[in-house]
């Protein structure tokens, strides 16, 4: 049944859009929408709340099997509850990302979550976004994005977001942070990010939301 069920992934580094734009396309094409980073970083949260240390792998990976992770549609958003506590802000967060991204290095970690991404498999489609959805998870998806954009840009963007959001950050200092996440999701022996054989590569430096959603759509026979 599964493989009758189109899946579109869009993978890409930290600040790349991933999460913007598979919504939008997701919203236009009226599929199901995956946002595997969110599972990485619910984890990493709960082992927080546990006191948990990132080095203690073998907690991190009960921690992985024990917290319950919900998506829920919330005025036109969609919120992340993480062992029953509406998590969705503190999942956002600079630190949040860090932690997802350690843990995310731990390859009994990743198994653990592969079958709860799989499941979001269901008519009339999936847009799946993270790092490893085009290699690992669907490797069968009939059509995969791999989007880019320089560092600069990247780190500009998500000091726009935080600001907007009255988070106090410095330019610098997010991209010494966005260059240190890539580097370590790059580089982890099981699941680096890297663009699938098969994908379409976007370098969207210098490029509108729109453009790329409709780059994006445009890979799609008909929508
Ligand atoms: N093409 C674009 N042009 C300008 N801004 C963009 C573009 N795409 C996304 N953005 C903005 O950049 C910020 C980061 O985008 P987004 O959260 O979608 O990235 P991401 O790749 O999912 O990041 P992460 O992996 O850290 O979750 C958001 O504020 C978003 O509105
Ligand atoms: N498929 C995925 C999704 C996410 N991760 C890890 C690596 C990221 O740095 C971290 C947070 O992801 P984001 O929410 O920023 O997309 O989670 C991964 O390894 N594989």
């Amino acid at each position: 049944m599964t493989d009758i069920i189109p899946v579109l992934t869009i993978d890409g580094p930290s600040g790349s859009g991933k999460g913007t734009i598979s919504r939008l396309v997701a919203q236009r094409l009226g599929w199901h929408y995956l946002d595997s980073g969110a599972l990485y970083r619910a984890v990493g949260v709960a082992a927080g709340w546990e006191g948990i240390d990132l080095d203690d792998h073998a907690a991190l990976v009960r921690c992985t099997f024990d917290t319950r992770i919900e998506f829920r549609e919330a005025g036109g958003e969609l919120r992340v509850v993480v062992n029953g506590v509406d998590a969705t802000d503190e999942l956002r967060t600079e630190t949040a990302g860090a932690a997802a991204s350690a843990i995310a290095a731990i390859p009994e970690v990743r198994a653990a979550l592969k079958d709860r991404q799989r499941v979001f498999r269901q008519p009339p489609g999936l847009v799946a976004d993270g790092r490893d959805m085009g290699t690992v998870i669907f490797p069968d998806a009939a059509y995969k994005v791999f989007l880019t954009a320089s560092a600069e840009e990247r780190a500009e963007r998500r000091y726009k977001q935080l600001m907007e959001k009255g988070v106090s950050v410095t330019l610098s200092g997010l991209l010494r942070e966005i260059l240190a996440r890539d580097a370590r999701d790059a580089q982890r022996a099981v699941a680096p990010l890297r663009p699938a054989d098969d994908a379409v590569r976007i370098d969207t430096t210098g490029l509108g939301i729109d453009t790329v959603v409709e780059q994006v759509l445009a890979l799609l026979p008909r929508h």
